[in-house]
């Protein structure tokens, strides 16, 4: 089935809302430092905060540091790290939920890229990031190595776009969710979550269970998300239209 766009955002006091970084809000680059920040993005999504009284969260793949490298230091709330560290309100502390990887599996995540042309390794206080996309040829590779490494130390695997990531378990973006819905500004609210990629679809299974619905952002594929937009360009126009009515004052009670 086709999906379609989702109807216009509205800042009613039963809306939670929670935005994937990459793919969501910025296009893919060709290096996960080369992304292009909109200038008016870190100020539309503080705004949004404040007319949703804080029931907004960016919920993304990278550490909340490497986030803020890019978007600025944000007056948001934020899960990073896939759900393994987390900052419950903007100006809250980070609180880690996850520990460090094994050094061993770092050092063989290392080997394994050096063996392969050179993947770029991608540190995370909690997990590792492999990105293949210069060396689509060791995707496999890297994908026996991770299921190795995962089986042998117990870990998680998340495969995202040209990346393979080992993370700490108990943790992904469906988990950084219901934490947030368990907090009492978001409780009893109906969330939406905007995401690209696969590991977003915990997200997305996480709101359809709270009766809230996701938006996948991109191609249309199998997804338990509920509508779709064409990609980041569809996603700002609809976030920026909700600013708007919000600044207006046509609430929805
Ligand atoms: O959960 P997200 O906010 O979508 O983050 C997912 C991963 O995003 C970054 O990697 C991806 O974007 C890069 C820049 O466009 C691209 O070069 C790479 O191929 C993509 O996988 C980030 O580097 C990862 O840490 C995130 O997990």
């Amino acid at each position: 089935m086709n999906l379609g766009p989702p109807p216009a955002l509205r800042a009613s006091s039963a809306t939670a809302l929670f935005l994937d970084f990459d793919g969501t809000l910025v296009d893919i680059a060709d290096h996960p430092d080369a992304v292009i920040v909109a200038p008016d993005l870190r100020p539309l999504l503080e705004r949004l905060s404040d007319a949703l009284d804080g029931r907004l969260a960016v919920i993304t793949g990278r550490s909340i540091a490497a986030l803020e490298a890019l978007l600025g230091p944000a007056e948001l709330a934020i899960a990073g790290s896939h759900g393994g560290e987390f900052r419950p309100a903007a100006k809250a502390a980070v609180e880690p939920l996850a520990s460090a990887l094994p050094d061993a599996v770092v050092a063989r995540l290392h080997e394994v890229a050096h063996e392969n042309g050179g993947l770029l390794v991608e540190p995370k206080p909690f997990s590792a990031a492999v990105h293949y996309r210069h060396h689509p040829e060791a995707r496999d590779n890297l994908l026996d190595c991770a299921r190795q490494l995962a089986a042998e130390f117990g870990l998680g695997i998340k495969h995202g776009k040209q990346v393979i990531e080992l993370t700490m378990p108990g943790s992904d973006k469906g988990t950084a969710v219901s934490r947030f819905m368990a907090l009492p500004a978001f409780r009893g609210t109906t969330p939406v979550f905007l995401g690209d990629d696969v590991t977003d679809e915990d997200a997305f299974i996480a709101v359809d269970r709270l009766g809230g619905h996701g938006i996948l952002v991109g191609a249309q594929r199998p997804t338990a998300a509920a509508f779709r937009f064409e990609g980041v360009a569809q996603v700002h126009h609809w976030l920026h239209a909700a600013l708007r009515t919000f600044q207006k004052g046509d609430f929805q009670a």
